[in-house]
Parts: C-alpha cells; sequence; structure tokens
C-alpha cells in the first residue's frame, strides 16, 4: 500500500521555517528585576558600578600591612599597634600605616594603607593597644578587593541570555532594577477531535480526556512562551476554520490532532485559505511525529501536530521548542535544529533497540543507576498513544536516520527534557 505522506527529513522543515524566522523582528518590553527570571536579556548587560564598591574584609580580624607580620609565628610573633576601629556600613577614616593595625568585621571596609587581614584567632591582645600577630599574611589576604567580584563596564550578560535565580541576585548586587528583555512569543493551543472531552467531564463510551492541551501548554510555560489554551474544537470546517483564524493574532499556533488521513485533507484545506504562503510541508520523517504539518499563514507560524500524546509530545519538544527558542530571542537562527550539548547526559543502554532507517527515531528513557554506580538508560518502548511513557521517561534518546537501532550496553546520548 502506498504512503498516504511525503516524509520530508526533519532538515526541510528547519530550511522552510529559517526562511520565515530570519525576517521576523523580536519585540521588547521593560521588566522589574523581580519579574524577570527565566527571561531573555533584550541587550549587553553592562555593570554600571564596581561590586564591591570598596576594599572590605572576608573575616572578623584586624586589618594591618602584610610586611608587618612577615615571618611571624605562634613562637616569634609579631607585635601590632592598634589604631581604631572599622564601624559595619561606614565609611571608614582610618589609616594603617607601618607596625599598626585596625580592628575590622567580615564585609568591613578596609582602611587606607591596608593590605591584608590578621583573622582574630591568629591574633593575641596584649593591652589595650597592642596585639600579637602569631601568622604571617601575603598582600591581598583575607580581603576582596574593589571591583574584584564584577567590574564597572564589564559585560554581565549577553543578548539573548536566559536569566536565572543567581543572575537575578547579581544584578540587585549591581543595583539593576529594569531590563530590557524579550517578549514572550504568544503561542496558542487548540486541540481537535470529536472524541475529546475536558479533564473535569466525565467520560462516555468512545470519549477520551483532552491530555495535549495540559501537556503542551504546561512544556510551553516552562521553555518561556506564553500561551493560551483555546480548549477543544469540533472536528468540522466551520468550527476549525474559525478557531485558527482568531488565533492569527499569536506568533504560533498549534493544533493538535486532525493531521492524518482522517481529516487531513480539512484541516490543510483551512491553512492554506487563511492566508499566504498556507501549508509548506506535511509530513516528516520522524518517529513519532510522521504526519506533522508547517503552514505559515501571513505572520503567523501554524504546526499540525499529530494526536497521539507521544508525538504531539514529541514534535513540540524537538522542533517547536527550537522555534519558541529563536521567538524567544534566547538562539540564533543558525543554531536551530543542532543538537544542543550542553544538556546532554550519557549512559548505558539496558537492553537492544531496533528501529526504522530513514526515520529519527525518539524514545523516552528512565535513568537509574545499576549495582556498579554506573548511570543505566532504560528506554521506554511502547506506542506514541501512551502518556505513560513520557511520565516515566526522564530523558529522551534520538536515533538517526541512518542508524538501524542501538546495542545493549552501548553508551548513548540524552537530552533531559525537563528538569
Ligand atoms: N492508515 C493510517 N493511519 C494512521 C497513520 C498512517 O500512517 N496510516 N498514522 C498514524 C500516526 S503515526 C499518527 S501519529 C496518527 C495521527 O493522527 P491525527 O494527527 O490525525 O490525530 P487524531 O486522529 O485526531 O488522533 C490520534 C489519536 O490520538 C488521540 N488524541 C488526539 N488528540 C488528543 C488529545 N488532545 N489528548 C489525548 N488524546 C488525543 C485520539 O483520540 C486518537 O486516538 O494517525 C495514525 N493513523
Ligand atoms: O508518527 Mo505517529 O506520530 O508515529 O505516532
Amino acid at each position: 500500500m502506498r504512503e498516504f505522506l511525503e516524509l520530508n527529513p526533519p532538515k526541510i522543515f528547519w530550511e522552510k521555517i529559517k526562511e520565515y524566522l530570519v525576517n521576523k523582528e523580536l519585540e521588547v518590553e521593560k521588566l522589574n528585576l523581580d519579574e524577570s527570571l527565566g527571561r531573555i536579556v533584550a541587550e549587553d548587560i553592562l555593570s554600571p558600578v564596581d561590586l564591591p564598591p570598596f576594599t572590605r574584609s572576608t573575616v572578623d580580624g584586624y586589618a594591618v600591612r602584610a610586611a608587618d607580620t612577615a615571618g611571624a609565628s605562634a613562637s616569634m610573633p609579631s607585635f601590632l599597634e592598634l589604631v581604631g576601629s572599622v564601624v559595619m556600613g561606614e565609611k571608614t577614616e582610618l589609616e594603617v600605616l607601618a607596625g599598626e593595625a585596625a580592628a575590622v568585621p567580615t564585609g568591613g571596609m578596609l582602611p587606607e594603607g591596608a593590605d591584608a587581614v590578621l583573622m582574630i584567632e591568629n591574633t593575641e591582645k596584649i593591652d589595650d593597644i597592642t596585639i600579637e600577630s602569631s601568622k604571617s599574611l601575603g598582600i591581598g589576604e583575607n580581603l576582596v578587593k574593589k571591583a574584584e567580584d564584577i567590574a564597572k563596564g564589564e559585560i554581565l550578560f549577553k543578548k539573548g541570555h536566559k536569566l536565572m535565580a543567581r543572575d537575578i541576585g547579581a544584578l540587585a548586587g549591581l543595583g539593576i532594577t529594569e531590563l530590557k528583555c524579550f517578549k514572550k512569543p504568544a503561542v496558542s493551543v487548540i486541540s481537535t477531535g470529536d472524541e475529546l472531552i475536558p479533564p473535569e467531564a466525565e467520560a462516555e463510551a468512545g470519549q477520551i480526556r483532552d491530555i495535549n492541551s495540559y501537556s503542551i501548554v504546561s512544556y510551553l510555560k516552562k521553555i518561556g512562551a506564553a500561551p493560551n489554551k483555546v480548549g477543544i474544537i469540533e472536528d468540522n470546517l466551520a468550527s476549525l476554520k474559525n478557531s485558527v483564524k482568531n488565533e492569527l493574532n499569536q506568533d504560533l499556533v498549534l493544533i493538535s490532532g486532525g493531521s492524518s488521513v482522517g481529516i487531513k485533507d480539512m484541516t490543510i484545506e483551512i491553512l492554506d485559505s487563511l492566508g499566504e504562503p498556507g501549508v509548506l510541508l506535511h509530513g516528516l520523517s520522524i518517529k513519532p511525529g510522521k504526519p506533522t504539518i508547517l503552514a505559515i499563514i501571513d505572520q503567523t507560524i501554524v504546526i499540525g501536530l499529530p494526536g497521539h500524546p507521544g508525538s504531539a509530545w514529541t514534535v513540540t519538544t524537538v522542533l517547536v521548542s527550537e522555534i519558541i527558542k529563536v521567538l524567544a530571542g534566547e538562539k540564533n537562527i543558525s543554531e536551530i535544529g543542532l543538537d544542543d550539548e550542553k544538556y546532554i547526559i550519557k549512559a548505558k543502554l539496558s537492553r537492544a533497540i531496533v528501529s526504522d532507517k530513514g526515520r529519527e527515531e525518539y524514545i523516552p528513557v528512565k535513568i537509574t543507576k545499576n549495582s556498579s554506580g554506573e548511570l543505566l538508560a532504560i528506554p521506554q518502548l511502547g506506542k506514541s498513544s501512551l502518556i505513560s511513557n513520557l511520565v516515566k521517561g526522564d530523558a529522551v534518546l534520538k536515533i538517526k536516520s541512518y542508524q538501524e537501532g542501538k546495542e545493549l550496553g552501548e553508551i548513548v546520548d540524552l537530552k533531559i527534557i525537563e528538569n
């Protein structure tokens, strides 16, 4: 029997999407620091100040000149004259000259003239104005120099950087409270299928609760998109056309289901009728994900996801995620579709896998440890219509289209999808 679809290699998908993305202008918005976790910066961020703004002690002790402690030990201490105390959080006017010391708390400002700090436990107080040092210090010991952390004018984050929790702390430390970030890509998710019901509904015979709207919308949120769950739309031309049309103000529209034989002609007809250039591709040589549709309607990308939950998930995590990263300003167009080495871990396969040549295959994999402490990859083999395989999998194994499978015990690269 003939294949009902022409299966295009993912390379063709990337070429077509890149042609569109290259002309896409990304919008920018100003955000408060508190709202910027996980957001992508839209310009290089340079430090406006030095951090720390003054040289400060990292211990409780005495600010000294290191040379005055040269050769000091418990049996041969050196003596220093106490000239005062640094007050925490205040500028000090003290100056430490040769043979002198000033008490300083952890984080306190180093007085002029001092170039090291003696820890309190390496000293003995002889009287009110004399201490002895039992330690020989090097210049710079127990202090952080002005601008040592981040210098004024230093590029802290490059355009396209995703802000992590630790980054928010660094920005706060520099007094940056507002920053320009790319707007989150707006993505609508439509589920089609007359058998579908919302999760809260009682299922009658033949009905299935909508999984894809929920798995996909949640994943989109996680990767930095602004998803809009449209819900379940009936499998008829007027409803679907109307529903897609309503979402054409979005950057991306995902339609789950109705991409295969059954009603595919209707989906294609709708997408071709709503604007130019319409459907660019139908059918991909990936497993699962064969009946994927790619369309551009004026300024909006529309992707038809196969209805099986495993297939919709694979197409979203493998292909859609890359588009989102470009639309979010996180990834350059030239890097789209290339494997990101940063999130790959290696593990030993617990069993052999056979794969069809000519289709890139994506298999969920559970990661555990074997008795020797090695990471073990347990493939969750099964049908793409099952959600449980995805639930059990921690990562995904990709089998390239020219490979016929993997061997038992082979060390494979795994990509962590959600962490
Ligand atoms: N004769 C052939 N039939 C099919 C082929 C084929 O090559 N020849 N390909 C199969 C493959 S592969 C896939 S994938 C599916 C794709 O079908 P559709 O994209 O048209 O999806 P539906 O038919 O609407 O649904 C498939 C399946 O998934 C369930 N589904 C759909 N949406 C959801 C949802 N939101 N939540 C949970 N489950 C959902 C739906 O009830 C169906 O059981 O076609 C094969 N057929
Ligand atoms: O391609 Mo279907 O998407 O294998 O399950």
